[in-house]
């Protein structure tokens, strides 16, 4: 039996499923010891590895997360709001760290997710990348040194089977420029503009969500004044520095106390 932490990997058919599954399987710090879909799945209840296009596995995907989770140390979950607020609490009662990249959270999801955290290890980020999380530290210290003169606008584009929008990164970079700015992101901000909107609020910050192709994901924090412009930008050409990111938050939650962190804690970057 391996000493390894093991891992159980939910939304296994999707787009991150899959990436997750072959980082974990690639990694010599990892054990991969289950898989998870929802019900009705095609992929529930056969091989993994079958499932995958490659050689049996001998793990087979599971729709029953309570089962699965008991015989794991980390939990790696990129899939949906209301799987994940479930796997919230099934992953704390297994004592398990449970990474969250799952975007598109509301308010209501984000205090059962809390809650769950009382438990156990929650390490949860709009975006694993090392580019993106440092981002957010340059966009907070360029809105601290800019005055409302300088509009703040975030651009995001993303492939077009994207659910959410803005993207969870471009929230992320929203609240970093507010925090920055000094003001409340929910009272700032300004999403979606159409038809005759009227002039642009003095303080706003804005969000626009483009969709198309195979994009992986692209940011840009566009800071403009008269006469001048600052872009801070970000483009992901590949899936895999998510699911490595959210290897390294399974291995840096191994020994934490129960609590909800984010990727700056696990990068070292936090304030
Ligand atoms: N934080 C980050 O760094 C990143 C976050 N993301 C986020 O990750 C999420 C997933 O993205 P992506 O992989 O592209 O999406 P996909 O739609 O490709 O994958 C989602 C998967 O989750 C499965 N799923 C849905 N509900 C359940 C459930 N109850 N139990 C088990 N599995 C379930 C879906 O199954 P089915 O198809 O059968 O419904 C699907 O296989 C999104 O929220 C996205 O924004 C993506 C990339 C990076
Ligand atoms: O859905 C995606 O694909 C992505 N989602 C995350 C987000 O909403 O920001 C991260 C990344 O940009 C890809």
């Amino acid at each position: 039996m391996s000493e390894l932490p093991g891992v159980v990997v939910t939304g296994v058919s999707g787009r991150m499923g899959q990436m997750l599954v072959r980082e974990v399987l690639a990694s010599d710090k990892l054990n991969l010891v289950g898989a998870v879909e929802r019900s009705g799945n095609d992929w529930v209840g056969r091989d993994l590895g079958t499932c995958m296009g490659g050689t049996e596995l001998g793990i087979t995907v599971s729709d029953d997360p309570l089962e699965t989770f008991a015989k794991a140390q980390a939990v790696l979950d990129f899939t949906a709001p209301a799987a994940t607020v479930q796997f919230a609490e099934l992953a704390a009662q297994a004592r398990a760290v449970h990474v969250i990249g799952t975007t598109g959270l509301e308010e209501g999801d984000l205090e059962k997710i809390r809650a769950a955290a009382r438990h156990a290890v929650i390490v949860r980020a709009g975006n694993m990348s090392l580019g993106v999380n440092l981002l957010t530290k340059l966009t907070k210290q360029v809105a601290a040194a800019l005055d409302e003169d300088w509009d703040i606008e975030i651009v995001e584009m993303h492939h077009n089977r994207k659910v959410d929008a803005p993207s969870g990164t471009a929230l992320m970079l929203g609240e970093a420029a507010a925090e920055g700015r000094g003001v409340s992101l929910v009272e700032a901000s300004e999403r979606g503009r159409d038809g005759i909107t009227g002039a642009r609020e003095r303080g706003s910050i804005g969000f626009a969500a483009l969709r198309g192709g195979d994009v992986v994901g692209e940011h840009e924090v566009i800071f403009a004044t008269a006469g001048e412009r600052i872009t801070l930008k970000h483009i992901a050409s590949d899936r895999a520095l998510f699911a490595r990111g959210a290897l390294k938050a399974a291995l840096w939650g191994q020994d934490k106390a129960p609590g909800e962190y984010d990727m700056l804690d696990v990068l070292g970057l936090g304030d």
